[in-house]
Formats: C-alpha cells, structure tokens, sequence
C-alpha cells in the first residue's frame, strides 16, 4: 500500500528535495496534502504534478491568486488553520514537517493528534517545545523521525543499539560561511556573503543560523529532546568537510559516526522508509578522493550563540523558546538589511538576560514567552 505522505513547507528546500525522493518511487507514495507559504506558483506547480486531496498557502489573498489554475478536485485552504487541516486533514498517514521557525509547532502536535508518523526537519518545533512534543509523541505512539542531517546520523548510529549504553553524542559542524575568518573581520560582512554556505544549499534562515552557529546550538537542544540525553553528553566538533554528519561513543569506547557526501535527499529517503534502506540518487562518497577529513574542538567565545543554545537547554523551561524566538526574529531582521550580521547574537543574549524561565511551561506560556521574545527582538535597537 502507498504511503499517504503530507508535506508541510513543500516548496523549501527540504519540501522540494522530499518531493524529488517522493516522485522517484511513485508506487510507493501518494503525496495527500501540500502545504506552502508565498510561493504560490511554485505551490501550482507541485499541486498539478502530484494531484494532492488539498493545499494550503499563506494568505487568503494568495489563496485568491491560485484557486481557479488548481487542479479539479484539490480543495484549497490557507493561513494558520489551512496548515493545520493540511497536516491532520487530508488522511496523511506521514507528514513531513518542513516549516521554517517555531510556527511549525502546532501543525506537528495535530498531525501527532491524528497519528501520524513525523519526518521532521523543522528544528526549531523541538527547540521551543521538546518537552510537549516529544510526550505527545510517546503517548500518542507517534514515531518522530529526525531528518535534521546530525539527528539522522545519530539515529543510524543507534540503530538496536541499546540507548544505556552511549556515552556522549559528537555533533559536527561546518563552521558555517565566516568559518576562516576571526570575530574582529565580522562587523562589516554582508547578507550575500552570509548565505555562501561552504558545503550545503539550504533556505536563507538556517544558512544564516549556520553562520552564527545558532543553527548547531538548536541541533544540540534538538538532540537533548530526541535522544533523551542530558546536556553534558553532546558534544560538538567543527568538521569542515560534513562528510561525517554526526557521532555516538559508547561506554565500550566505541565510535559509531555515518557518513556520506552531502545531500539531504539521504536523510530525508531514510526517514520516509525506515526501518528499510533504498537505493538513493546521491553520489556515492569515494573516501579515497574526499580529501583529508579535519576535526577541531570548538571555540565557544568564537561562536557566542552555542554557548548561548547550551546555556538555555541546561535552563531548561522557555529558556530555548526565547534563545529561538529572538533568533528568529534577529535573524530575518538581518536578512531584511536593518542589523548587522553580529547584531543577530547581541539580540539573542538580550533576551535571554531579560527573561525569568518559567519551567515546564505548557503552550500559552511557550507561547507568551515566545511573544515577549519577538517583541523585545522586534524592538531592539543598538
Ligand atoms: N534546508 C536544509 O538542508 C535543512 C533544513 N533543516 C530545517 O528544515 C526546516 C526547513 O528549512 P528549509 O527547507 O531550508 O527552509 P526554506 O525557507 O527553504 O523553506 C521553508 C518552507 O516553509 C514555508 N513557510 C514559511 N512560512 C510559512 C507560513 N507562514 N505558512 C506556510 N508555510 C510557510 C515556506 O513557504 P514559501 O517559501 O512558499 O513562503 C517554505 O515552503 C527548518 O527548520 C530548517 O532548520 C534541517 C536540516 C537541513
Ligand atoms: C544539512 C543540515 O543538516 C544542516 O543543519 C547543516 O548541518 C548545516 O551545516 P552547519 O550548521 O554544520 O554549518
Ligand atoms: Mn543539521
């Protein structure tokens, strides 16, 4: 039986590369829903090619724009309820969860409501909510499989392995688009030179989240919530080539690490088929042409909003809301040219030092301090 698959954020970078994996085996996926934000001829395009039950996109004017071009029988939805009917609505038995940002959160806990298994890119849902996402996941009986490349390798690497017997997760890092130049060459650096990332092509955000290394700082709260592991026992390393995506040791000294050139179509396959491994389009990794493989220790006064990421999963409660909603925000402040590249951390630790952490907070209280964030975010001037 195909695999009824929703894709949420269809027309990103991890929505199109999930529907090129998706459209090279077309007998084993039907892809249901499909859900975009302003890309709407994009959103066009992938509706009439997979003929989904239903498309949601941002607004009601976009909306608007596409209705009469969409193929007979695709009902149109939009905005934040259009999201949420796209992932719980349209009889999605797997949905891909590839929203940008903490706006994801809440079409991930309905499309867990309705029993869906999750292939989740979408970081920044764990970040701001590990603790309701992941317990509703487990009650619900909702498997969570991570398509994050790190979190992909870890959960290769663990494979049957007995969860007892790791003794710390090694994360590596590229070391993002600045990774060869020092803090003092920074303070000019432009939006096209931050989005030169090294070894992937990724969306603008996280390119940007790469740069600073707020993007490692999410992957190291993501894994807490994953692998249910305290913060002392993940590690991070830089690894300029991302030919290792990531590492466990074992309490036998062990080393597990995956590997394999860079290609996110990989992760993603495997999370659409596990527990089964498929012939993929990727090139193959020939270790004997890769070069040398270097690893250094990283350098947390370099990268400021690691130690900030680390700083908020050992605080624990809406700490990581606020760490990621100011970063949200600071970062698409960036990109809209109204702060400099290092002012992105300046407004992270800003709101981190305003905040008092409420601990075990439940959604209106993620959702306040994720409002308090932005606003401070929003409002910051140097
Ligand atoms: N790209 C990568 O290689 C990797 C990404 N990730 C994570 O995956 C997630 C997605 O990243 P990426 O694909 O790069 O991001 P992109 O910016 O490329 O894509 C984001 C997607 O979300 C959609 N979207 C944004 N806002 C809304 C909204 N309000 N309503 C509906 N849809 C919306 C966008 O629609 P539209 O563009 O039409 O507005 C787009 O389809 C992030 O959490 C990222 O950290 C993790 C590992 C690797
Ligand atoms: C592909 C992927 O998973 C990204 O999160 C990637 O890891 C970004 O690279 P760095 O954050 O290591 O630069
Ligand atoms: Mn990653």
């Amino acid at each position: 039986m195909k695999k009824k698959v929703a894709v949420l954020g269809s027309t990103g970078s991890i929505g199109t590369q999930t529907l090129d994996v998706v459209s090279r085996d077309p007998d084993a996926y039907e892809v249901v829903s499909l859900a975009a934000g302003t890309r709407h001829e994009q959103l066009l395009e992938q509706a009439h090619r997979f003929r989904p039950k239903l498309v949601s996109i941002g607004s009601k004017t976009l909306a608007d724009k596409i209705r009469s071009d969409l193929p007979a029988g695709t009902k149109l939805v939009w905005g934040n309820e259009g999201l949420i009917e796209a992932a719980a609505g349209a009889g999605a038995g797997y949905v891909v969860c590839a929203l940008m940002g903490s706006l994801g959160l809440k079409s991930t806990l309905a499309a867990i409501d309705a029993g869906a298994t999750i292939g989740l890119a979408n970081k920044e849902t764990l970040v701001t909510a590990g603790h309701i996402v992941t317990r509703r996941a487990a009650d619900r009986g909702v498997p969570l499989l991570p398509i994050d490349s790190e979190h992909s390798a870890i959960f290769q690497c663990l494979n049957g392995e007995d969860r007892g017997t790791i003794r710390r997760l090694v994360i590596t890092a590229s070391g993002g688009s600045f990774r060869d130049r020092a803090r003092s060459e920074l303070a000019g650096v432009t939006v096209e030179d931050a989005l030169k990332h090294p070894n992937w092509s990724m969306g603008a955000k996280i390119t940007i989240d790469s740069a600073t290394m707020a993007n490692k700082g999410l992957e190291v709260i993501e894994a807490h919530w994953l692998f249910d592991l305290p913060y002392d026992r993940i590690d991070v390393v830089l690894h300029p080539e991302s030919i290792v995506h990531s590492m466990v040791e074992f309490v036998d000294t062990s080393v597990m690490a995956q590997l394999g050139n860079p290609d996110m179509r990989v992760p993603i396959q495997y999370a659409l088929t596990y527990p089964e491994r498929r012939p993929s389009p990727a090139t193959p990794l020939d270790l004997l042409r890769s070069g040398t493989l270097r690893f250094k220790e990283m350098d947390f006064e370099r990268y400021p909003c690691l130690r900030m990421a680390f700083e908020a999963g050992r605080a624990g409660g809406t700490a990581p809301t606020v760490f990621n909603a100011a970063n949200e925000v600071a970062v698409a402040r960036f990109l809209n040219r109204e702060i400099s590249f290092l002012a992105i951390e300046e407004i992270v630790e800003s709101a981190l030092a305003a905040h008092a952490t409420t601990a075990e907070p439940d959604l209106e209280e993620i959702a306040f301090a994720d409002g308090l964030a932005r606003e401070a975010a929003a409002g910051w001037r140097k």
